[in-house]
């Protein structure tokens, strides 16, 4: 694995906060310091299926997008869109995306019933309640491989699966509660897994990882169900790169390095998903930012917005246009709970350690 290189940025160690992007020399305001490819892993969410398209993630007000797969259930702005996706996602991808659409479809009733939502506790589960979940899943998705009719000689037996443990395993729990959300976004990093094995070990098994991303113990069983499920669904050569180590990477990833999917460019209204950019992911926060960002198409573009000097950090803000007037301890609670980090910024340690409230 290797850390990315840039024309403009080095990333290297910042003291208590992993890496981040150093200017390599003098960058006058208004330089376009990157331009990031396709997202690795996205999802729009649900309730925004027919209004965001998932080529460009273009959102119009809550518009219906004009051009419909029905075969897949996506939206697009154009014609143009929907060439683009198609081929991007080659003949495989358009299957695996059918066949989700398809179990989805089938499912909608209680989908619909549930909201998509279980009911929560607010326990976050232990490392040893997670490892036993993902193990019991993986161990589901043996038994379900061993019950389907062989295709495939080389799939190894589950051990000690009798018929009976076969039959009780298939009438799981895992069968029942379905999420599209996190079924869309474990396809599409399956996907890019499977279509770019490269990007996969070079750019996105180097991000920072959450390793303990999930809120309760119904968070964890969702995700865990969900790889299940998948399973169940994807085409026989995406077998190989649904596998519980894949999903767990793209949750722990995408719960440090996730970008929202919004309206707007930057502080838009609208949450309608959220998309991981492994060559974007290494610009830490700050209150004061002296890179802005802006959404061109599915991807985004990093922008000075001052000159910045050689060797200086260069940072983005995670926080929405209408945070930036919060308090330093709001600031920081807000960044705590949806990052999970206190900020060490210039400005949250300026204003933490001069009086002002905090
Ligand atoms: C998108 S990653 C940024 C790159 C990351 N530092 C790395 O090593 O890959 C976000 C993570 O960086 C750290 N981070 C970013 N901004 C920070 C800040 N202002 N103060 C402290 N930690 C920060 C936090 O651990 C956060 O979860």
């Amino acid at each position: 694995m290797s850390l990315p290189t840039h024309e403009h940025l080095s990333v290297q160690t910042i003291p208590n906060a992993g890496r981040g992007a150093i200017a390599n020399h003098h960058i006058p305001a208004g330089t376009t310091i990157l331009s990031s490819a396709e997202p690795a892993a996205h999802v729009i969410f649900r309730q925004y299926r027919k209004e965001v398209c998932a080529h460009c993630f273009e959102y119009d007000r809550g518009r219906t997008l004009p051009v419909r797969d029905s075969e897949t259930g996506k939206v697009f702005s154009s014609d143009r869109c929907r060439e683009a996706w198609l081929s991007e996602h080659g003949v495989l991808g358009n299957e695996a995306w059918r066949a989700l659409h398809v179990f989805v479809q089938s499912k909608s009733k209680a989908i619909a019933r549930s909201s998509g939502a279980l009911p929560s506790s607010s326990m976050k589960p232990s490392r040893e309640v997670v490892e036993r979940a993902w193990s019991k899943a993986e161990e589901q998705v043996r038994l379900y491989t061993w019950s389907q009719p062989m295709d495939d000689a080389s799939r190894p037996p589950p051990a000690r699966a009798s018929n009976r443990t076969q039959a009780k395993s298939l009438s799981q729990p895992w069968t029942k509660h379905v999420d599209p959300n996190i079924l869309s976004y474990f396809l599409s990093g399956v996907l890019f897994r499977s279509l770019h094995p490269n990007h996969w070990q070079k750019d996105v098994l180097c991000l920072a990882m959450d390793e303990e991303p999930y809120r309760s113990t119904e968070d964890l069983a969702a995700h865990c169900n969900s790889f299940v499920q998948l399973c169940t669904i994807v085409p026989g050569p995406l077998l190989e790169s649904c596998t519980a180590d894949v999903c767990r990477t793209l949750i722990n990833a995408g719960s440090h390095n996730a970008f929202g999917i919004r309206s707007g460019s930057d502080d838009g209204e609208e949450y309608a998903g959220y998309a991981l950019y492994p060559s974007a992911s290494y610009f830490n926060h700050s209150c004061t930012p002296n890179i802005l960002k802006r959404r061109v198409g599915g991807s985004w573009e990093f922008v000075t917005a001052r000159d910045v000097d050689e060797s200086e950090e260069c940072c983005i803000t995670y926080l929405g246009g209408d945070e930036k007037h919060l308090t330093v301890s709001e600031r920081r609670a807000r960044l705590s709970e949806t990052w999970g980090f206190e900020c060490i910024c210039g400005r949250c340690l300026f204003e933490a350690g001069s009086g002002v409230m905090i």
